[in-house]
């Protein structure tokens, strides 16, 4: 952090059905040592097996103390950087396997997990094998109030309003969103930054696995809900510098959170 400034690095890695997990995760670990004049290091959702890779999942799920956990921590520490680490296909020994975000500290420690909430799938995949994390996360940190999100949730606006009440200030979401829907992802990420004013820095995923092509476009967005930088749709790393006392001010030259009506009244009934 250089005199009120964040330098934040989103890597959009490219996930491909033919590139084994092991060769990835080195892949991902040397990009993430090569940035350490960042403060804040993203990843993308489940990039060790690939989010839409479903037959993966269960032979290729790990326990938070697991090889990618294991290489996130060096490579956090040897860059001296906060990493949110993407997220994993966690086995749980004793209960069924989650989506779960995994934030490390600049000296390599496990700060925090988020299990996702919200699962993506319907009747199939997500939906169906893993289970729903249940808790809402905000890391303090010395750089603001992380709130962790991933991919799926962004389309929730409740769980966003309960990080802006947990005290968030940087809206962290990790993604594997399909190029189908690209629109959304960056409509979305614009609307999670005006309603809560917040920054936004969600990192998708490029390549094709699973038969899904990814929309890339990893996005960051201050609190005014104007976009600082957005990636192409192929494998590359997004910097960008911001002012997180921006969001403190956006609050107070706009403070549209004062006019929450905290009890909803009840619609009217009408004969
Ligand atoms: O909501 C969407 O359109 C994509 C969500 C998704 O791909 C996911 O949560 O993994």
């Amino acid at each position: 952090m250089d005199g009120g400034s964040v330098r934040a690095s989103l890597i959009q890695l490219a996930v491909s059905d033919h590139e084994p997990p092991a060769e990835r995760r080195a892949r991902a670990a040397a990009l993430v040592r090569a940035q350490d004049t960042s403060d804040l290091v993203i990843l993308p959702e489940l990039w060790p097996l690939g989010g839409f890779a479903y037959d993966a999942w269960s032979d290729g799920a790990e326990p938070l103390d697991g090889p990618t956990a294991e290489a996130m921590s060096a490579a956090a520490k040897a860059a001296g950087v906060w990493l949110h680490a993407g997220s994993i296909v966690e086995r749980d020994p004793d209960g069924p396997i989650y989506n779960t975000s995994l934030l490390f500290a600049p000296d390599g420690e496990l700060a925090h997990t988020y299990r996702k909430i919200h699962r993506f799938g319907f009747d199939s995949g997500e939906a169906v094998v893993m289970g729903a994390g249940q808790e809402i996360v905000a890391a303090t940190t010395e750089l603001g109030t992380l709130g962790l999100a991933t991919c799926y949730d962004l389309r929730f606006p409740e769980l966003f309003r309960a990080l802006l009440d947990a005290g968030a200030e940087l809206l962290v979401v990790p993604a594997a969103w399909p190029e189908r829907r690209r629109e959304h992802w960056t409509l979305l990420a614009r609307a999670r930054a005006v309603e809560e004013q917040a920054f936004v820095l969600a990192c998708n995923t490029a390549g094709t696995h699973g038969g899904v092509e990814q929309a890339g476009h990893s996005i960051v967005v201050d609190p005014w809900g104007r976009v600082l930088a957005e990636a192409g749709s192929g494998e590359e790393v997004l910097t960008v510098d911001f002012d997180p006392a921006e969001v403190a001010k956006a609050r107070v030259e706009f403070p549209v959170h004062r006019d929450r009506l905290l009890g909803i009244p009840a619609p009217v009934q009408r004969a």
